[in-house]
């Protein structure tokens, strides 16, 4: 049995679709799980039907997961802390939890996505803000990536993911926190490669959602799955990742999930657009993030100074934000020069 180490208080902020699958995970796990939500309406709603209606239906919130919208609430008195919420607003959320953190507190992230303005994974944007506020030597940061659909999660289907963390002990404890009895973890102390992993397949689902839009076959899936890896790869170890990393559950595990699963946003954008559908008429209906779209900005604007292929992104870069139209899109990535492989 590997359900070990039961603790008092863990706090879950962002109470969005994977932030209350995660709390689901931990009530099992520790005494008292505090789920932060930014909107007090929805706070109130998670009270009153212990049911996240908008994000999770169907999955009952145990006894022991508190929802709230005061931060601070949240993390006082609190050594592990989860952030799940969308990357565009992970900054300003962390710059209000840095200083109600508790000394020694770990902060894991289990956010897949890039800032657009700075180009930074969460794990940069935290050791940058805590060397603002002087906490690097105090506060550990961490990373949740894997293949992991919330709604699965929540119902307790089999799943493994990794946590990473550039001291292994500190990895090693956070996966004696977060396991249970359906719940995996593996550790590692590739940061870098964790984030990135979990940041471009995001990119590369919204291009298998295009192709299977305009009809195209499992031929072309695999293909995307396998240049895609290639590609996210070449970008990981470029920017100082470990390549076995990429073949790992963030990398390779994650990849196929989102670019082949029916629960993934990232690939029902790239569908509705292989449909004919406009970029902003889809986000518009959506009602949960599609990280892809803003993570394709980033490492776009990332790559292009650096001497990186990155056919594919350039691709779903030019659909999402020059309005190049799809099957001309995939025209031109077929119609590449021919390479060994
Ligand atoms: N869902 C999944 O299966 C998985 C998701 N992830 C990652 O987890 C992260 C969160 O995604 P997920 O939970 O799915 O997204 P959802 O869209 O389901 O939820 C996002 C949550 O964040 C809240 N939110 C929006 N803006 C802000 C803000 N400015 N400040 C604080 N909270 C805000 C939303 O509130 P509201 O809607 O009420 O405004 C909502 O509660 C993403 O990076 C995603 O890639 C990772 C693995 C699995
Ligand atoms: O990251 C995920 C599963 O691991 C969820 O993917 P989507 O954000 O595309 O739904």
């Amino acid at each position: 049995m590997t359900v070990k180490n039961r603790i008092e208080r863990v706090a879950v902020i962002g109470a969005g679709s994977w932030g209350t699958a995660i709390a689901t995970v931990l009530s099992r796990k520790a005494g008292t799980v505090m789920l932060w939500g930014h909107r007090e309406e929805h706070v109130h709603q998670l009270v009153v039907d212990r049911e996240n209606r908008k994000h999770l239906p169907g999955i009952v919130l145990s006894d022991n997961i508190i929802p709230t919208s005061d931060i601070r609430d949240a993390v006082m008195n609190t050594e592990i802390i989860c952030a799940v919420v969308p990357s565009h607003s992970f900054r300003s959320v962390f710059e209000k939890m840095t200083p109600l953190l508790e000394h020694r507190a770990i902060v894991v992230s289990a956010i897949k996505g890039v800032e657009n303005s700075t180009l930074m994974t969460m794990t940069q944007i935290m050791d940058q803000i805590l060397k603002q506020e002087q906490r690097q030597n105090d506060i550990q940061t961490a990373v949740l990536s894997g293949p992991s659909f919330a709604k699965e999660v929540a119902q307790g289907i089999p799943t493994a993911v990794t946590i990473g963390c550039k001291d292994l002990k500190i990895a090693q404890y956070l996966q004696t926190v977060f396991v249970t009895e359906t719940f995996r973890v593996y550790a590692s102390t590739d940061v870098m490669g964790l984030e990135i992993s979990a940041a471009l397949k995001n990119i590369i689902a919204i291009a298998a959602g295009i192709c299977d839009g305009l009809g195209y076959g499992m031929n072309t899936r695999a293909a995307l799955i396998t240049r895609g890896l290639t590609e996210i790869t070449r970008l990981g170890v470029h920017l100082g990742a470990e390549r076995e990393t990429f073949f790992g559950l963030s990398g390779l595990g994650d990849l196929v999930l989102t670019c082949t699963g029916d629960l993934s946003r990232n690939r029902f954008v790239g569908m509705e657009l292989g449909r004919g559908r406009k970029l902003v008429d889809i986000l518009n209906e959506m009602k949960m993030v599609a990280e892809g779209v803003k993570t394709t900005k980033s490492i776009y604007d990332l790559t292009r100074p650096l001497d990186i292929e990155m056919p594919i992104l350039e691709q779903v870069y030019a659909i999402l934000y020059e309005d190049k139209e799809c099957s001309l899109a995939v025209k031109d990535l077929l119609a590449r020069e021919l390479k060994v492989e």
